[in-house]
């Protein structure tokens, strides 16, 4: 298994912000995060790449013993993160982007993967252009996740990555992203909270609502689940 996880609780005083969840990933498996706001997704994605420690469950990624593993060296197993905010390093092109973190995770720049990823990304014509200045928000959401690429990842952790394009923005998006997959052969996991993207991208999915996972299956079936329909409406209708 990729990635497992196996009853994983994360408090913030008395407040569960993520209990008891456990679901696992194989390598390239695409799987959609969904659920209301507050549900702990975000949560979740920070006791996976190390921002949060669980209170209580066990997580492994590659058989390795993540809970135990120090955020920085997370990366170089093989977990990558995007954000929805972008955050490309300023005074800094967006090849200069790539190649920190490139370095940061593999301890070497991979030109030969930065180039790749740039034409990838359709950034190549803004290769040597400002990262915080010169980009349009597609691109700053393309450098983004140009950026977790560059560290090489086997899982892609997607944090609302389409979050703020228009429908047509976000469809070529996706299919960026289907092309970046089949690639590198990786792993995804998404947060989003648009059930046609959702839908599009992801043949399984997993719901959580108050910190609990309440339902995992295929994007029809958990779409149509009476307690999943109920968590979104806040218990007004089935
Ligand atoms: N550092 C923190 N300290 C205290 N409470 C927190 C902290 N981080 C998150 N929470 C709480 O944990 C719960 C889960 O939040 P989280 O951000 O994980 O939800 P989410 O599903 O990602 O929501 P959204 O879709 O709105 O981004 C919420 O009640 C939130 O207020």
């Amino acid at each position: 298994m990729l990635l497992e996880l196996d009853g994983i609780t994360v408090a913030f005083g008395g407040l569960i912000a993520v209990g008891d969840v456990s679901f696992s990933m194989a390598e390239g498996d695409v799987l959609g995060l969904v659920g209301p706001n507050g549900a702990g997704k975000t949560t979740l994605f920070n006791a996976v790449s190390g921002l949060v420690r669980p209170t209580r469950g066990k997580a492994h990624f590659l058989g390795r013993d993540l809970v135990a593993m120090p955020i920085h060296t997370r990366a170089r197993a093989g977990i990558g993160r995007a954000f929805q905010v972008p955050q490309p390093m300023h005074e800094l092109t967006v090849r200069e982007n790539l190649m920190v973190a490139s370095r940061f995770a593999t301890g070497r720049v991979d030109k030969q993967r930065i180039e790749e990823i740039l034409d990838l990304l359709k950034l190549g014509h803004k290769a040597d252009s400002d990262a915080a200045t010169s980009l349009a928000l597609t691109e700053q959401k393309a450098l983004e996740v140009g950026k977790a690429l560059a560290t090489n990842p086997k899982l892609l952790m997607l944090d609302e990555v389409l979050a703020g394009l228009e429908t047509a923005g976000k469809r070529a998006f996706m299919h960026t992203l289907s092309e970046v997959r089949q690639r590198y052969g990786l792993a995804l996991l998404i947060i989003e909270h648009d059930i046609e993207t959702i839908t599009r991208l992801c043949p399984r999915v997993v719901v959580l609502n108050f910190g609990r996972l309440i339902a995992e299956g295929s994007p029809e079936s958990v779409f149509n689940d009476p307690e999943v329909i109920r968590s979104y409406t806040g218990g007004e209708a089935a």
